[in-house]
């Protein structure tokens, strides 16, 4: 899969994703489908998605015992979506789990099995008076991003201030996908580690969602975004 921007079906129903993507002429597009919806619609939505030829992440976040999240994974491998995720903070053996989940329809064929770090709406506050966490976020993002590629996982999601010292430290290949991006002047919402497209240098796929789906058109929102992202990219690797 080519650096893309997955578009987020934050939406109630099939319906509504469906003719958003109509009629703004997103036919096609990468999209990211989360619980909302798919607790709603089920696999018959990836399916007709699928159909449609949009690559798809289903973004289910799971979180549970190695054994769970295994046989879960073996599920949502039947479904053949482009990317699944877990929770990083699950642990190695989750994570492990989830891989070998992924795996028993094959391996050229599984999923891309992405680790969540730390989601975006979380702060370096939330970290110390929440979590008790008194480590930095760079450093808990960064060696949850070890120990998710130690286990198996193919990339993390992290928010993009985080993606430099990821790719420092996991390697050139091992994906960074960044939600948390709003075109300028949009609000941040719920997010807490926010970044606009063109300082996502360091990302192989962004996640957006409000930017575009809440814009007054959502099209061109989106190329926008597809056009600041690549900018900023061709600046870096020249
Ligand atoms: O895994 C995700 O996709 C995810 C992880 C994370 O840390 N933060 C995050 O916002 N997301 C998802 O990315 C999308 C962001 O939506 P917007 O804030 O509307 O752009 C939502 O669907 C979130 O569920």
């Amino acid at each position: 899969m080519n650096r893309s921007i997955f578009i987020a079906l934050d939406f109630a129903t099939q319906e509504e994703a469906i003719q958003f993507l109509k009629n703004n002429h997103l036919t096609g597009a990468p999209v990211k489908v989360g619980m909302q919806l798919f607790y709603r619609e089920g696999p018959s939505l990836i399916q007709t998605l699928k159909e449609q030829g949009h690559p798809i992440f289903l973004d289910l976040k799971l979180h549970d015992i190695p054994n769970t999240v295994y046989q879960a994974m073996k599920s949502l491998a039947a479904i053949e979506v482009d990317m699944v995720n877990v929770h990083a903070s699950g642990g190695f053996e989750m994570m492990k789990a989830a891989k070998e989940g992924l795996n028993e329809i094959g391996s050229d064929q599984s999923p891309v099995l992405l680790a969540v770090t730390q989601l975006t709406s979380t702060t370096q506050d939330m970290l110390r008076e929440e979590l008790l966490i008194n480590d930095s976020m760079e450093q808990i993002v960064d060696s949850y991003a070890a120990l998710a590629q130690k286990a198996g996982a193919d990339g993390v999601v992290s928010s993009v201030w985080e993606a430099q010292k990821i790719k420092q430290t996991c390697g050139d290949d091992f994906l960074t996908v960044t939600p948390g991006i709003r075109l300028k002047g949009d609000q941040s919402n719920d997010q807490k580690r926010v970044a606009t497209p063109n300082q996502a240098s360091y990302s192989d796929f962004l996640v957006m969602g409000r930017s575009i789906t809440q814009s007054e058109n959502p099209k061109k929102s989106y190329e926008q975004a597809i056009k600041e992202w690549n900018d900023e990219h061709s600046q870096t690797i020249d």
